[in-house]
Formats: C-alpha cells, sequence, structure tokens
C-alpha cells in the first residue's frame, strides 16, 4: 500500500483502503455496519489508524537537525513526563506512559520541543517499548552527537490490562544510556532527577 502523502489531509486512496478493511472487520465481527452510529465508524477508525501510525511517514533525524543551534552549555539537559502513546506491534492495542530523555550537549543544543516530537515520529508506529527507547536513544546519539544520551520509558500495556493476562497495574520500564550516562555516577544522578518532584 502506498503511503500517504499529506498527513494533514489524509491521502484519499489510502484512507479509503483501511476503511474498506475496517468495514469488512466490523461485520465478521457480527455488527450491522450500515446501522446508524456504525456508518461513519470504518472512515474513522481508518483516520485514527493511519493517525497513530504517522511516523512512518516522517524522518525524526530531520526534526532534530531543523532546530540545532552552536552553544557552549555541556551540563545536563533533562525533559521529563513526556507522555508517550504507541501500539504494541504484537496485538496493535495501545501501550501509553512516560518518557524522561536527557543529554549532555557536545558543543549543540537542539530546540526542547523537537525532542517529544520525535518521541511521537518513533511511537507512531508498531512498537515494543524495547525498540521504542533505542530508536528515540539511537537518533539523539547520531544525530546531535551529544557527550551522552540516556532514555526511561515507564509504560503500561493495554493487551496486558485488557486481555490477556489482565493486570492491572504492572508498568514496565526500559531504559538506554550513552556516552557519559554509561558511567555509574552521571546515571545516579539523572535517574535521581528525574524521581525528584522539583527537577
Ligand atoms: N517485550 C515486549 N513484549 C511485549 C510488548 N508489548 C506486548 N508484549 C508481549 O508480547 C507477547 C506476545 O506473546 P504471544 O504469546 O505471541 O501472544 P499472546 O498469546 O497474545 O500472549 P498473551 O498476551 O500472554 O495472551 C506477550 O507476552 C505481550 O505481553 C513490548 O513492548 N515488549
Ligand atoms: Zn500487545
Amino acid at each position: 500500500m502506498a503511503p500517504y502523502k499529506n498527513l494533514e489531509e489524509y491521502n484519499i486512496e489510502v484512507t479509503n483502503e483501511v476503511k474498506e478493511r475496517f468495514s469488512k472487520i466490523i461485520d465478521e465481527i457480527g455488527e450491522d455496519v450500515n446501522r446508524e452510529g456504525l456508518t461513519k465508524t470504518p472512515e474513522r477508525a481508518a483516520k485514527a489508524m493511519l493517525f497513530l501510525t504517522q511516523g512512518y511517514q516522517q524522518d525524526a533525524a530531520e526534526i532534530l537537525k531543523g532546530a540545532m543551534f552552536k552553544e557552549d552549555y555541556d551540563d545536563m539537559v533533562i525533559i521529563k513526563d513526556i507522555e508517550v502513546y504507541s501500539l504494541c506491534e504484537h496485538h496493535m492495542l495501545p501501550f501509553f506512559g512516560k518518557a524522561h530523555i536527557a543529554y549532555i550537549p557536545n558543543g549543540h543544543i537542539v530546540g526542547l520541543s523537537k525532542i517529544p516530537r520525535i518521541v511521537d515520529v518513533f511511537a507512531r508506529r508498531l512498537q515494543v517499548q524495547e525498540r521504542l527507547t533505542h530508536d528515540i536513544l539511537e537518533c539523539l546519539n547520531e544525530t546531535l552527537k551529544p557527550k551522552g544520551v540516556a532514555v526511561v520509558i515507564e509504560a503500561s500495556h493495554m493487551c496486558m490490562m485488557m486481555r490477556g493476562v489482565q493486570k492491572q497495574n504492572s508498568v514496565t520500564t526500559t531504559s538506554g544510556f550513552r556516552g557519559q550516562f554509561e558511567k555509574i555516577e552521571t546515571r545516579n544522578e539523572f535517574l535521581k532527577l528525574i524521581s525528584s518532584k522539583l527537577s
């Protein structure tokens, strides 16, 4: 299937193809796709699915490169509590939580908003939490080339809550560290700051 080109307008051909498939699914599960409440549902579901997977059409490195500024600051920069909404690749059900990201600049800082933006680029794909963590980590490491980068994600998986093992309160934590964050003191400072209410 060809990727849709314009995220604002949705490519009509792709939306229609996905819509037809949702229509079939609704029929297969025993519902009446022609009843009033459902007539527009295949189209809504198609648009929602294309929105939630738009990361395939986006280039995270280009987003970062668009706002890199020369700066001598070489202490830790932390952006914590970034909301994450993704889809697990096994069940295509949501997993969601928070990302905490830090880097130590090496001559360049990056526009702060670009970090949550690249989280969304990688989250809006079919993912596992481990790969999402590493995608963000490697993109920052390779594009910004900082002295160090750290990514921690804490998330709950709907496929473990609504179905399957049906555990409501388990949280999965994944993490990745590069450069100076591989040193235990730097890593501990980061972990202390992200758990502090005041940071
Ligand atoms: N490592 C990892 N596993 C995940 C993630 N999201 C979902 N899973 C797991 O992927 C596994 C898929 O296992 P399968 O046995 O093939 O699928 P299943 O029969 O639906 O498994 P249950 O969920 O245990 O009912 C499950 O254990 C899920 O909990 C993720 O982000 N990372
Ligand atoms: Zn799953």
